[in-house]
């Protein structure tokens, strides 16, 4: 399976995330990525490709304009108005306020985001960019006839609405990927999140349309991040309805209770008959991640591999989450090999 990876992540450099009321050194650093990349290389995982640039316009097919403007000018901004520290938004639109645009940096922060964990650096742009075309190659590979292809993504994406960032994302490269199939001339994607976390961008950008279907196992969000969205009766509405489905978990969830999940979602995927499938990676499942609460082993994500080899159709893996950095390599690879093994 052919990896597509570019140094550029490294721009994404944020020293801050706001935890516990302090600020910690992120989870999602450089490092996740170096290790995956040097697992692929090591268990000679297939060729490592650097991306083309795609410019911007398939990042438009899924973001706004006016969304895409503020990251682009995001830490200039912030810069000229003299902030000691990181942009870091904090304040939002609540209950009962307007939600118009303020022409203020702090405003216009909490306007484009829905969580304060993620600070915006210099390169955050730049990075979220290579991210994006990360995807868009190896969904290009896919889309040309590689059976399958692994996007080695950071930062992550898919917690980014079409107009907001936060959980460590900013563009949606899953998202960005399936509208990039559809452009292409597939009739059906199905985008199918396996990260601990709910994919709440994903499924707020394609919640109102049945031609990608969008489905996510993750940790119950009444305890979880992103805590308010992510639940079992949020199916789609409009011509969407039906084509979202949410499969909620709780803490110590063991790989025999989640692989149910998995059945459950492999066979709503064999029924809905897409072209292509899309898998947002994360690992953040594992045992001993940091944030999160399921029990998956090392072991498992060669099953979850195979399981998804079995539906037999072009796949492109998105790097999601996953923040235990020791383990990170062998999960994720895990998870590529047994796919490979499945095919
Ligand atoms: N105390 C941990 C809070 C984590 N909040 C953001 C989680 C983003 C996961 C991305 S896959
Ligand atoms: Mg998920
Ligand atoms: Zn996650």
């Amino acid at each position: 399976m052919k990896t597509v990876f570019s140094p550029l992540h490294n721009r994404r450099t944020a020293t801050t995330e706001l935890d516990g009321g302090v600020l910690i050194a992120p989870h999602e650093k450089p490092s996740r990525a170096e290790t995956i990349l040097g697992r692929v290389k090591q268990e000679q995982l297939g060729d490592v490709l650097a991306p083309d640039d795609f410019g911007l316009e398939p990042v438009l097919r899924v973001h706004t304009p006016d969304y895409v403007s503020f990251l682009q000018g995001c830490w200039e901004d912030w810069e000229a108005e003299g902030k000691p520290g990181e942009a870091i938004p904090a304040v939002w639109p609540g209950r009962g306020m307007r939600e118009r645009l303020p022409k203020d940096i702090d405003g216009r922060l909490g306007y484009y985001s829905f969580a304060a964990e993620t600070s915006i650096t210099e390169g955050t742009w730049d990075a979220a960019c290579a991210s994006a075309n990360v995807a868009l190659t190896a969904q290009a590979l896919v889309a040309n006839g590689e059976p399958a292809a692994f996007a080695l993504c950071r930062p992550p994406g898919h917690h980014a609405h079409a107009d907001l960032f936060g959980g460590y994302c900013f563009f949606n490269n899953a998202a960005i990927s399936a509208q990039a199939f559809r452009d292409q001339g597939a009739k059906r994607v199905a985008i199918l999140d396996v990260d601990f976390h709910h994919g709440n961008g994903t499924q707020a950008i394609f919640y109102q349309r049945s031609d990608v279907l969008t489905i996510s196992l993750h940790g119950d969000p009444d305890l979880v991040f992103p805590h308010f969205l992510g639940f079992e009766d949020e199916t789609g509405e409009g011509d969407g309805n039906g084509y979202n489905q949410n499969l909620v978990y709780p803490p110590g969830t063991p790989f025999k209770v989640w692989r149910e999940g998995l059945e459950t979602a492999c066979q709503r995927i064999a029924e809905y008959h897409p072209d292509a499938l899309v898998i947002a990676l994360g690992v953040d499942t594992f045992e001993d991640d940091p944030i999160s609460f399921f029990k998956l082993t090392s072991a498992d994500y060669l099953l979850m591999g195979e399981r998804l080899a079995e539906l037999n159709l072009p796949t492109l893996f998105t790097m999601e989450g996953g923040y235990d950095v020791d383990a990170i390599g062998v999960n994720v690879v895990n998870v590529l090999k047994g796919f490979e093994c499945g095919r």
